[in-house]
C-alpha cells in the first residue's frame, strides 16, 4: 500500500467541537490507484491532506506512506493555488524546488520531456501572467510530478476553473496519470470529478467517520455524464447531505 491512515485522530487544540474533527479515520490507497476524498465543507478534507504531506501530526494514530512513517515531503502536494512566482519563466517555476534542493541539473531534462510531451514547450520561457488558468494548473500539476514522489495529494486543484477548463482538465489529468502509476489523493467538491476520476471514493462525515464507495466504470470514462455517473453522484450527494449515514458498500 502506498498510503496508509491507520485509526488516526486528529483535533486542534483550540477546537470548539466536543468529538475530534478526525475520528478514528482508516483507510488505504494501493500503489496507482486514485481515490478522492468528498465532504461537507469543514469536515477536515483539507486537515486530512495536511497530515498525509507529514505537516501536522495526528492526535493518535499512524499515517504511512510507502510502508514508512509520514514525514514532510514524503509525498508530492498540489494546493488549489497554483503559487506559480510571477518574476519566474514556465522553466524557471518547475525547477524552483529541485534548484532549492541542489537537483536542478537532473530535474532540468525531466522538465523539459514532460513540456515536450503535454504539449506546453512553446510556453516554457513564458511568464505564468502570459498563461490561460488551465495551463497553469497543468504546470502547477507537473512541479508537483517533479517531486518524484510516488504518493500525490492534491487539494481542489481545479476548483477555480471554469466548467469548460475543468473539464479539460480531467480529460488531461486522466490520461497522464495512467501511464504514471502514481497513486493519487484528491480532495474535492465536485462529485462529478470525483466520479469521473477515481478509483474510490471516500466520504468524509461532519461526525469525523467516513464510508467509501468504489468506482467500477470501465475506463477511459465518458466526457459525457451517462446513467451509472449520474447514479454515482445521487448516492454521493445523498450520503453527503444526510448525517444519519449507512455503510453503502
Ligand atoms: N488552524 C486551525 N485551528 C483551529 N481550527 C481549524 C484550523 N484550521 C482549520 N480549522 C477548522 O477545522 C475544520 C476543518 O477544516 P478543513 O479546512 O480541514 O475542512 P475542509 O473539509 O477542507 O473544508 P472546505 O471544504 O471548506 O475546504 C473547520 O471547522 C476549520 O474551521
Amino acid at each position: 500500500m502506498s498510503l496508509i491512515f491507520k485509526n488516526v485522530f486528529y483535533s486542534f487544540t483550540q477546537q470548539r467541537q466536543i468529538s475530534p474533527l478526525l475520528n478514528d479515520i482508516n483507510f488505504a490507497a494501493a500503489a496507482g490507484e486514485f481515490v478522492s476524498i468528498i465532504g461537507k465543507s469543514g469536515t477536515g478534507k483539507s486537515t486530512l491532506l495536511k497530515l498525509a504531506c507529514g505537516l501536522d501530526q495526528p492526535s493518535k494514530g499512524e499515517i504511512l506512506v510507502q510502508d514508512k512513517p509520514v514525514f514532510p515531503g514524503a509525498a508530492g502536494y498540489m494546493p488549489q493555488k497554483d503559487l506559480l512566482l510571477p518574476w519566474r519563466t514556465v522553466m524557471e517555476n518547475l525547477l524552483l524546488a529541485p534548484e532549492i534542493q541542489q537537483q536542478k541539473r537532473q530535474k532540468a531534462e525531466e522538465a523539459k520531456s514532460w513540456l515536450k510531451k503535454v504539449g506546453l514547450w512553446d510556453y516554457r520561457n513564458a511568464f505564468p501572467h502570459e498563461l490561460s488558468g488551465g495551463m497553469r494548473q497543468r504546470i502547477a500539476f507537473l512541479r508537483t510530478l517533479l517531486t518524484g514522489k510516488e504518493v500525490l495529494l492534491l487539494d481542489e486543484p481545479f476548483g477555480a476553473l471554469d466548467a469548460m477548463t475543468k473539464k479539460e482538465m480531467h480529460q488531461w489529468i486522466s490520461s497522464l496519470w495512467k501511464d504514471l502509476n502514481k497513486t493519487i489523493l484528491l480532495v474535492t467538491h465536485d462529485l462529478h470529478e470525483a466520479v469521473f476520476l477515481s478509483d474510490r471514493i471516500i466520504v468524509l462525515h461532519p461526525t469525523g467517520e467516513t464510508e467509501e464507495l468504489e468506482v467500477k466504470l470501465p475506463r477511459p470514462r465518458s466526457a459525457v455524464l451517462t446513467n451509472e455517473m449520474a447514479g454515482l453522484i445521487n448516492i454521493l450527494e445523498s450520503r453527503i447531505t444526510n448525517e444519519q449515514h449507512e455503510t453503502i458498500i
